[in-house]
């Protein structure tokens, strides 16, 4: 089957080859070990509450810690492991995040700046934080293969991360660059003819039947008067990537193919799609309809994509009712928000030295809102105070982003062994909010057929601040003034005495219930207060930790302490995970 729209329309949209021509690579450090790890403030957040094995003692905290840390550790076994013994997935993902975290620390820095949009060349050049200066490319080396760390159908969001994961520069610099010498093993091949391409981009946009394709026609590059009409204005030449091409079909090697589709939620307005490795099968010359001379390729897929699970099973949903918002247990007292918890700022707040929301966040905002698409968290704090009912300022403050609703198509699939889960069908951009769990806000010590019921969310937010369990104290925070929380004690024995909270999913809930727990999660938890500062009381928000394509399930760490679970026998219950990642630590609690 031959796809012809691929064929009009990939010359006029522009196509960028990857080569490889001739010379070693310099192997680049690993990255130091001194970097902030923006995926430990996802790791051990979800709080599914099961009844806790009450009054450890210090020792035995230390204890669960250690061993925290040993699972941590063995976890990457099973997984690809690179010379600093990560996983490469997980590392993949792990830079993938502090680029996004760089982005939006830029846009935040623009914004106070000039309002000048931030550009992919402004990430990858950028001088405060720049990722690549501090070598964090990955699959160096890899040119002819399957990425490792890569799964097909990724999707990025940008060149900058496409250049991160591995894929070669060369082609941000456009064909100019592409007799440069490159790094490749030579040994494996002598006597080939160079260049020859490692990575090809499609431009043309695609159907949804884009899963299905497995075969391409393209129309070789050159002769396109890109400026104005995009017609053929001359004939083609067989050099560069259209000789390339012709190479990679002689010496039978196939080329790493990436699609571009147009994206409202990206930044750059693009996402690019890795489709896996395409074997050139055929080239030949031929006549556009202005009779120019044209080369066309047809390149067949070697990888299939995995099919997306069970799109269709029909949902049967029993047993719950929808709730948009926490309801409150009756003999639970939300406070009252006062006059002095409201910030003055008209219409949106933008000024973080006179903003008091803005204050009590460490004096800056946490949000940003990138020209494109809504506001993002930059990054997980211990609690994030949003505007609430006392503000001045209007709905459509950045600073009210979890406020917002539901911005995304959540969908509920069936899965295989998991139950019902969750996914989306547009692009989530990273620090996006994505939905807050509700449910019946009660006293977890008021709780009935706790055993029964997988749908309790312990608010621990508290928790989280005091490092208590496994839970871990979030980095890069602002230190939140106690005089700012209502429920914040210091002193355990006190802390003891105080209820502990819980949302109740059971009953009344929204597609947050369904949410699956993953040791390499997706999403992460952050404890957001609006109307009212009792961090008991916080409501809990689920923010995508990276850029999520269409249909991946949505997942977040549920958090469990090991040995945690008791039945209603007194027995510690075991139950096993079955995320499915490398990283997997086997068990749920
Ligand atoms: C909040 S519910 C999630 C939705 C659930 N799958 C359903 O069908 O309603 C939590 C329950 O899902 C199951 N679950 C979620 N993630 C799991 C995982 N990684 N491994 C095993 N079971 C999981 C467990 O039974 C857990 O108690």
């Amino acid at each position: 089957m031959l796809i012809l729209h691929l064929q009009c329309r990939s010359n006029l949209m522009g196509i960028f080859f990857v080569y490889i021509s001739v010379a070693m690579q310099q192997k680049r450090p690993g990255r130091g070990n001194d970097q902030k790890r923006p995926l430990d403030a996802v790791k051990g957040q979800g709080r599914e509450v099961r009844p806790r094995l009450q009054n450890k003692t210090d020792g035995e905290k230390e204890i669960v810690k250690s061993q925290g840390d040993h699972l941590r550790c063995m976890c990457y076994s099973n997984s690809i492991v690179d010379n600093c013994g990560k996983g490469t997935f997980l590392k993949l993902k792990e830079t993938l995040r502090l680029l996004n975290l760089h982005y939006l620390s830029l846009v935040k820095e623009e914004k106070r700046c000039n309002n000048v949009e931030v550009s992919d060349i402004r990430i990858v050049n950028g001088s405060k934080f720049n990722i690549l200066e501090k070598n964090e490319s990955f699959n160096l080396g890899k040119e002819f293969d399957l990425l490792p760390g890569i799964k097909v159908g990724h999707q990025f969001w940008s060149r900058s991360q496409m250049l991160l994961a591995g894929f070669r520069e060369h082609w941000l610099g456009g064909t100019d660059d592409c007799m440069r010498k490159s790094n490749s093993k030579l040994e494996e091949f002598l006597g080939y003819n160079f260049p020859i391409a490692a990575t090809m981009l499609l431009s043309g946009e695609y159907e949804d039947s884009v899963d299905d394709l497995l075969e391409v026609v393209y129309t070789g590059q050159g002769g396109n008067d890109l400026v104005f009409n995009y017609r053929q204005v001359k004939d083609q030449d067989m050099r560069l990537g259209n000789l390339a091409l012709k190479h990679n079909m002689d010496h039978n090697v196939p080329v790493n193919v990436i699609r571009r589709q147009d994206c409202a939620h990206s930044y750059t307005g693009k996402v690019y799609t890795y489709d896996g490795l395409y074997k050139v099968v055929k080239c030949w010359a031929d006549k556009d309809v202005s009779e120019f001379t044209v080369f066309k390729y047809h390149l067949k897929r070697l990888l299939q994509r995995s099919k997306l699970a069970s799109k269709d099973q029909s949902l049967k949903l029993v047993g719950f009712t929808y709730i948009k918002c926490v309801k409150v247990a009756e003999n639970v007292i939300l406070p009252q928000s006062t006059a002095d918890h409201g910030c003055n700022c008209k219409r949106i707040c933008t000024n973080r030295r006179s903003c008091s929301c803005a204050k009590r966040n460490g004096s800056d905002f946490p949000y940003v809102r990138p020209r494109r698409g809504g506001g993002r968290l930059i990054e997980a704090k211990d609690v994030v105070f949003e505007c609430g009912p006392s503000c001045k300022c209007g709905p459509g403050c950045t600073n009210r982003t979890s406020q917002q609703g539901l911005k995304y198509q959540l969908e509920v699939f069936r899965t295989k062994d998991k139950g019902w889960a969750l996914r989306s069908l547009d692009l989530i951009p990273s620090g996006a909010p994505v939905c807050e769990y509700t449910g019946v806000l009660r006293r977890t010590d008021e709780l009935v057929n706790v055993y029964e019921n997988d749908f309790i969310f312990e608010i621990d937010c508290w928790h989280t601040m005091n490092e208590i369990g496994v839970r871990e104290k979030r980095l890069c925070n602002v230190l939140v003034s106690t005089s700012d929380l209502v429920g914040m004690t210091n002193n355990e024995e006190e802390s003891e005495r105080e209820p502990e909270y819980c949302i109740d999913a059971g009953v009344y809930g929204n597609v947050a219930r369904f949410i699956n727990h993953s040791c390499e999660p997706n999403l992460f938890v952050q404890c957001v207060l609006s109307s009212h500062h009792d961090v008991r009381l916080a409501r809990v928000v689920l923010f995508a930790a990276d850029d999520i394509p269409p249909m991946q399930e949505l997942t977040y760490d549920y958090g469990y302490e090991l040995d945690s679970v008791v039945g209603p026998d007194g027995k510690i219950k075991k139950m096993p995970c079955i995320c499915g990642t490398g990283d997997c630590r086997k068990r749920l609690y």
